[in-house]
């Protein structure tokens, strides 16, 4: 097990002159899970490889542990890789499969044993051992393919979008069960995904990426609670956080023709305004919405609509009325004020209005 340092890492591919990853500063802590979140493109498996040695540094430095790994082939960074598409050898049967990387380095037969037995064993997969992979349901493979890393007892896993071949419930079984392995084996994990889903019931710490950059680093809570920017506030949570033009005029805001009781202090002019779907609430005063459409999901409803003209996404209980949300004020402190044309955050003092905001018919 060890720590992961990546100091102010760039990659510019050969033939072009952009930063895929551009001037990335990380310091991973020994048994952490890291996961690195962003769109398509973002740079998350550029830098993932780059700390497995799969592809050069252009600048900057990796250690791994204390050591730099810069110049160290992938075989002898002591990091394992578990991959979206398995990577088994098709015609080995499971048990080799496993032991492979470790009859590689020589370790002793008895040792091998006990190690693939073992990994069978945390990740079920005794039956299977003498099973080759095509006899394997895609759950079953992946598991061989962290069985694999397992046994390598290495400093660090990375996993380059693992789950990403299963159907959608293995997906949520197989992410509780790396989880729950990863905190077993207290093994440094660096965990790529473009699901931000899987990257909050993952991570120890999130790093959202966007075009090459880090936009925030902080524990999924944090990054949902405080997004430093419109994009965060747009790709973590779901539905996504409604963003509406919005202005600060005489300490109030104002969308459109509606205005929000609660005072604001710190700037004046043209911002955007960031509420969660489930941050407002029915109210006897408070912003005009006209529902639009409703998507039930059972334990709870969206509701589609449109405040002074602009989409906004309203998230109440089954039991709640929607006629009942004509008016909709914002729950104390749940509103995120960002700059309009550069997207941060803004550390405006917003107060919630003393006033009591009363809830008609059923607690959302
Ligand atoms: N071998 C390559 N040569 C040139 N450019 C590349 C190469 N590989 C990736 N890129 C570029 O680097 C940027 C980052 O790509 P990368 O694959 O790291 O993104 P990603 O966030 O992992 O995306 P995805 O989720 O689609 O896999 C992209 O703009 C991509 O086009």
């Amino acid at each position: 097990m060890a720590s992961i340092d990546i100091e102010n890492v760039s990659k510019i591919y050969p033939g072009s002159t952009a930063r895929s990853v551009a001037d990335i500063a990380l310091n991973i802590k020994d048994g952490e899970f890291i996961v690195l979140v962003g769109p398509s493109g973002c740079g998350k498996s550029t830098l993932l490889r780059m700390v497995a040695g799969l592809e050069d540094i252009s600048e900057g430095e990796i250690r791994i542990g204390t050591r730099r790994v810069n110049e160290v082939e992938p075989a002898h960074r002591d990091i394992a890789m578990v991959f979206q598409n398995y990577a088994l050898y098709p015609h080995m049967s499971v048990r080799d499969n496993m032991a492979y990387g470790l009859k590689n380095r020589a370790v002793p037969r008895p040792e091998i044993e006990a190690r693939v037995a073992e990994a069978a064993r945390m990740l079920e997969l005794g039956p299977y051992l003498d099973r080759k992979p095509r006899a394997l349901s895609g759950g079953q493979r992946q598991r061989v393919a962290m069985g694999r890393a397992i046994v390598r007892q290495p400093a660090a896993f990375l996993f380059d979008e693992p789950l990403s071949n299963l159907d959608a419930k293995l997906r949520v079984s197989m992410r509780t069960e790396i989880r729950r392995l990863q905190k077993r084996l207290g093994t440094t994990s660096i965990y790529v995904t473009h699901d931000q889903l899987e990257a909050m019931t993952l991570a120890d710490r999130l790093v959202v990426l966007n075009a090459g950059r880090i936009e925030q680093i902080g524990t999924p809570l944090e990054i949902y609670h405080r997004p430093a920017s419109t994009f965060v506030a747009s790709f973590i949570g779901a539905p996504a956080m409604n963003l509406l033009d919005a202005e600060i005029a005489g300490n109030r805001l104002r969308i459109g023709d509606e205005v929000l009781d609660t005072p604001v202090s710190g700037a004046a002019g043209k911002v955007t305004l960031g509420i969660r779907a489930e941050d407002l609430m029915p109210a006897d005063r408070g912003l005009s919405f006209t529902p639009d459409d409703i998507e039930d999901l059972g334990a709870q409803r969206l509701v589609h609509g449109f405040v002074a003209g602009q989409p906004l996404t309203l998230v109440i209980s089954p039991a709640t009325r929607v006629e009942d949300c004509r008016r909709l004020a914002p729950k104390p402190g749940a509103l995120h004020v960002f700059d309009t044309l550069s997207g941060a955050r803004l550390d405006l003092h917003t107060e919630h209005d003393s006033r009591p905001v009363l809830p008609v018919g059923q607690g959302l």
